[in-house]
């Protein structure tokens, strides 16, 4: 399989820098000498078929893998192989199955994100002094304002467990913002909500977007992918096949051939009827 040279924008800052990536597992190499940049501001997609490498390439960017090769930079800086370092650098995620504390309330689910910027230590806990409430206040307030920007805060003293999934799926999003990230990765934001919940969901990703914070986005929903991002990255059997713009994607054959799983005569009229749909 080849991959296609691809023009990468260079006004953008760049932000993340993922250099040839490569995760194997004994004798399977789930993600192949992948290179992917996110620039300042830009909201990136990553599509493939099932068991393309996605969630893998999420992990070995955010310290949950230790990639066999390659170097991930995230300002300039090479990412330490551990996900509260990684946090702490800048980067947030939220995760395909979805992992709230159940039987915490929203508001606390929120603080538990919000950990990662706050100074104060074990100590400061333990002796409960002024500094302590001071930071216990800043991070509510903090909490609270990233519930009214998701649309939670009415919910705030609800057990997590009681969100309906939708809701669930927006609070692990303000969690994720609750570290104040850079780059927040998304992995299938959508999975599971009904039409109306992904349209506001694509409504919330521009939000955080025009909030400062770069996006790196999985999703199998073509629709959402195409209405958001500036280009998309499809992954097969690990490697990065294309890398462009909505155009430049519909139109490989070689996506509409892996992504689709049909014959190219057909799988072009369904991908066709996606683009009329988006433009909609
Ligand atoms: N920890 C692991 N150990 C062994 N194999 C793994 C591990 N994690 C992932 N894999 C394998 O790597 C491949 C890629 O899986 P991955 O979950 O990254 O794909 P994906 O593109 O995210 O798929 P989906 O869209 O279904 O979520 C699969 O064959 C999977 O079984």
């Amino acid at each position: 399989m080849t991959t296609t040279a691809v023009e990468q924008p260079q006004a953008v800052k760049p932000l993340l820098e993922v250099s040839n990536v490569t995760m194997r597992f004994g004798g399977l190499t789930a993600v192949n000498d992948v290179s992917l940049t996110v620039g300042e501001g830009e909201i990136i997609g990553l599509i493939g078929p099932n068991g393309a490498g996605k969630t893998t390439f999420f992990n070995c960017l955010t310290g949950l893998y230790v990639p066999t090769e390659g170097v991930v930079r995230y300002r300039d800086t090479v990412l330490p192989p551990k996900p509260h370092l990684v946090t702490q650098a800048g980067i947030a995620r939220t995760f395909q199955n979805i992992r709230l504390f159940a039987n915490m309330t929203v508001l606390e689910n929120v603080l538990v994100g919000r950990h990662s910027r706050t100074k104060e230590g074990i100590f400061s806990a333990i002796l409960r002094g002024p500094s302590y409430h001071r930071a216990e206040a800043e991070s509510r307030e903090k909490a609270m304002e990233l519930l009214a920007f998701t649309g939670l805060a009415d919910k705030a003293e609800h057990l997590a467990r009681n969100l309906p999934y939708g809701e669930q799926r927006k609070l692990e999003i303000a969690r994720a913002l609750a570290s104040d990230p850079g780059l927040l990765l998304l992995d299938e934001p959508t999975a599971g909500m009904n039409p109306q919940e992904t349209r506001a969901a694509e409504e919330l990703v521009f939000a955080i977007r025009d909030k400062g914070v770069s996006i790196l986005v999985i999703e199998h929903d073509m629709r959402f992918i195409f209405n958001l991002c500036d280009r998309t990255a499809v992954l097969v059997q690990g490697q990065k096949i294309v890398e462009g713009d909505r155009e430049t994607v519909q139109n490989d054959e070689r996506v509409i051939t892996a992504y689709l799983g049909a014959p190219l005569e057909s799988t072009t009229t369904a991908v066709a009827e996606t683009v009329t749909e988006t433009d909609q």
